[in-house]
């Protein structure tokens, strides 16, 4: 993913037109499968100055695909007048490691409770899983630490300390502990429907949003854990952790 800067200066008689034309230029964006998302803003500071923002899927993707393709002739129609206006046009790299969110939104894992709840959480589960007859015989011959490394596993993902990447072997390793195993689809759904059960149970918040998010990760994370653990697993990820958070569902507050 790359992210292309557009600078216009635009005179204040012209910002109206120049806003309208975007509008209608942005229906070939949407429609174009080599436009990630994209966004104008106007500066507070000096309103003549605007800045379109576009993430591409690349940078030959942008001028080879899009620039050649069925949507831009009808974008640069709408576009054409103001060409003159560029003041930088220019393809960014997202090489830096620099990126994430802000505290105005608390993580999933402190919304969650933190590492003692997410402990409470894992340890009582597996006390579950061991009387539950169809995962007892998966869990079987489990490391007696488990629950404490999913505990750390999904801190981590939940926005947490980077506790099971730095002290647990990380990304490659979680995948690595599913390989083999021949997970069935009636497996995945009971550990989805018990975890969710004990969530319940030991009072993680249950506001929709939380739950929302929640939710979406078990199924995720347990669609995936049935790949690794299947006959064809892809080779195991060399990539971070995993990241997940608020999504189109930030924290409810009245
Ligand atoms: C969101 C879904 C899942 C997450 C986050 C998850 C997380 C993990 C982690 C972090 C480990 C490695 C623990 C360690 O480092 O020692 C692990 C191992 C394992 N997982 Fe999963 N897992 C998921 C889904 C599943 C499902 C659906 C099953 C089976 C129904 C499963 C079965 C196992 C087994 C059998 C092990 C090895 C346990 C051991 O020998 O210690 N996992 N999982």
């Amino acid at each position: 993913m790359i992210v292309e800067y557009i600078r216009y200066a635009i005179p204040a008689e012209q910002q109206a037109d120049f806003e309208a034309a975007y509008a209608r230029a942005a229906a070939s964006l949407r429609a174009a499968p080599e436009c990630a998302d994209y966004e104008l803003t106007r500066c507070q500071e000096d309103s003549a100055s605007y800045i379109l923002r576009i993430r591409w899927t690349s940078t030959p993707d942008h001028l080879e695909g899009f620039r050649k393709g069925e949507h831009f002739p009808a974008f640069f129609a709408e576009i054409k007048p103001y060409f003159h206006a560029i003041q930088e046009m220019r393809h960014y790299d997202t090489v830096t490691e620099v990126t994430g969110t802000g505290g105005a939104n608390p993580t999933l894992y402190a919304w969650a409770g933190g590492a003692e709840a997410l402990d409470r959480l894992f340890t009582r589960f597996y006390e579950h899983v061991a009387d539950d007859e169809v995962l007892a015989p998966v869990f079987a011959g489990m490391d007696p630490h488990h629950a404490q490394h999913v505990a750390a596993w999904i801190g981590e993902v939940f926005g947490g300390p980077a506790v099971y990447s730095t002290e647990h072997g990380g990304h490659r390793h979680m995948a690595s502990r599913h390989l083999g195993r021949h997970l069935t689809e009636t497996q995945r759904r009971r550990w989805v429907s018990l975890l969710q059960d004990t969530a319940d149970e030991v009072g993680l918040p249950n506001d929709p949003e939380f739950r929302g998010v929640f939710s979406y990760y078990l199924e995720w994370g347990t669609r995936m854990a049935l790949i690794y653990a299947g006959d064809n697993p892809p080779p195991l990820p060399e990539t971070p952790m995993p990241k997940w958070d608020w999504g189109i569902t930030p924290p409810y507050r009245a």
